[in-house]
């Protein structure tokens, strides 16, 4: 087997283990990856099988890897009769939930810190829809099956600007608990991005810190100039994460942490923001009951009232994140397991130091060169990966 010589380096999108694979011609001669793993491509020339450096490993031993032609066959052959059926999905625009005063509930007051636009609870969700959209996700799988996407070494600069930080994950999984501690922990670090809204300011509200407040006419000018991440409408009022919100955060050299709906990660997908996506994931059930006991969260009904988790709320969240985990898992660049909130913030804290301090980087090629290089173009299209 050739060492490797070339310079083509790919994230693989899905798991591969040469172990359960039965066409694979000799076991031995092949590269096992996970999801996220970064490989080096050395040689293409064959369909079906090509030759790979896993650059995680520690060897540079080039084994064999199932071409991108060959994992499309298969995702295909594998796929139901059924998931064939063409289905409607609506992912345009997400109803938000109304914001919160956390001042109130948690005692420290941090702008940007109001009820997301993530996926919305019962009510708003149920545990069928989430059914449904997993079902979907697979669907859209189908049209086009992930395979690998070419990266790059960014190498950071003392002057660049810290990357974005996408935080992602069910509703009521604590994304805006980790985000709290993460600002509070480092508020010249760390910022949240102040969001825009239509509606009346309240008393003790202040513009450009709670909210900016705009008029109907200037939100819906911002939405045509393609300014939100994400917005929604709410009680008659439009609320939206803007682009120059999460721009003003970041000009100010700070790390601005975004919470926002994964199918909405495309607009910052790019070199301006280079976003590193954080997945917040529930532990086991048994764990999340223990562990949110005496939590409380903001019902979608009334917003002037917080309630327990309910035995349906939990299963919710364990629903929510799987269907997120299939659907987006390969965009996210690491996982925090939120069980016991003082680990988890921990492991945040700790994963965004390293990155941060970390000089090299891999990042999609198409974030650092407009075009991709010639060698892969001719093998791979970026349609489907986000
Ligand atoms: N690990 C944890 N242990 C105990 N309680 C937690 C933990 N993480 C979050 N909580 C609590 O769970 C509740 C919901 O958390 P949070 O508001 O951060 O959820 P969220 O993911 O931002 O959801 P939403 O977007 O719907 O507001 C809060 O009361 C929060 O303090």
């Amino acid at each position: 087997m050739s060492s490797c010589m070339t310079k083509l380096f790919v994230r693989a999108l899905f798991d591969y283990d040469p172990m359960e694979d039965t066409t694979i011609p000799c076991k031995d001669a092949a590269v096992a990856f996970k999801r996220g793993d970064v490989l080096q491509i050395v040689s293409r020339e064959d369909d079906t099988w090509w030759q790979a450096c896993h650059l995680g490993d520690g060897s540079s031993r080039a084994g064999l890897i199932p071409s991108k032609q060959l994992h499309e066959r298969r995702v295909a052959l594998q796929r139901p009769r059924a998931l064939f059926k063409p289905q409607l999905i609506n992912t345009a625009v997400f109803p938000v939930t109304e914001d919160v005063d956390y001042g109130s509930i948690t005692g420290i007051h941090i702008a940007g810190l109001r009820r997301s636009f993530r996926l919305g609870r019962k009510g708003s969700r149920t545990r069928k829809t989430a059914q449904l959209r997993r079902w979907s996700s697979e669907v859209h799988g189908a049209i086009s099956p992930l395979t690998y996407i070419e990266v790059v070494l960014y190498h950071k600069e003392p002057k660049d600007r810290p990357r974005l930080i996408v935080l992602i994950g069910p509703s009521g999984v604590g994304v805006n608990e980790l985000k709290r501690r993460l600002v509070i922990s480092d508020p010249d670090r760390y910022g949240v991005c102040v969001p825009y809204t239509t509606r009346e300011k309240r008393k003790q509200e202040r513009e450009g810190v709670d909210y900016h407040f705009v008029s109907v006419q200037a939100f819906e000018e911002l939405i045509l100039n393609h300014r939100f991440v994400e917005y929604g409408q709410y009680r008659g009022s439009y609320y939206g994460s803007n682009l120059d919100s999460v721009q003003r955060v970041m000009a100010e050299g700070k790390v601005c942490l975004l919470d926002v709906h994964p199918s909405k990660i495309k607009h910052v997908y790019n070199s301006e923001f280079k976003p590193y996506v954080v997945f917040v994931k529930p532990p086991r059930i048994e764990e999340l009951r223990l562990t949110r006991r005496r939590a409380k969260f903001v019902c979608d009904e009334d917003i002037k009232q917080v309630r327990m988790f309910s035995e349906e709320d939990f299963e919710d969240i364990i629903d929510q994140a799987e269907m997120l985990d299939s659907q987006y898992g390969h965009l996210f660049d690491t996982v925090i397991v939120n069980g016991d909130i003082a680990v988890a913030f921990r492991e945040l804290k700790a994963v965004l130091e390293k990155m941060d301090e970390s000089e090299d980087q891999w990042v999609p090629a198409s974030w650092m060169r407009s075009t991709p290089t010639k060698a892969w173009r001719s093998c791979s299209s970026l349609t489907g990966w986000i």
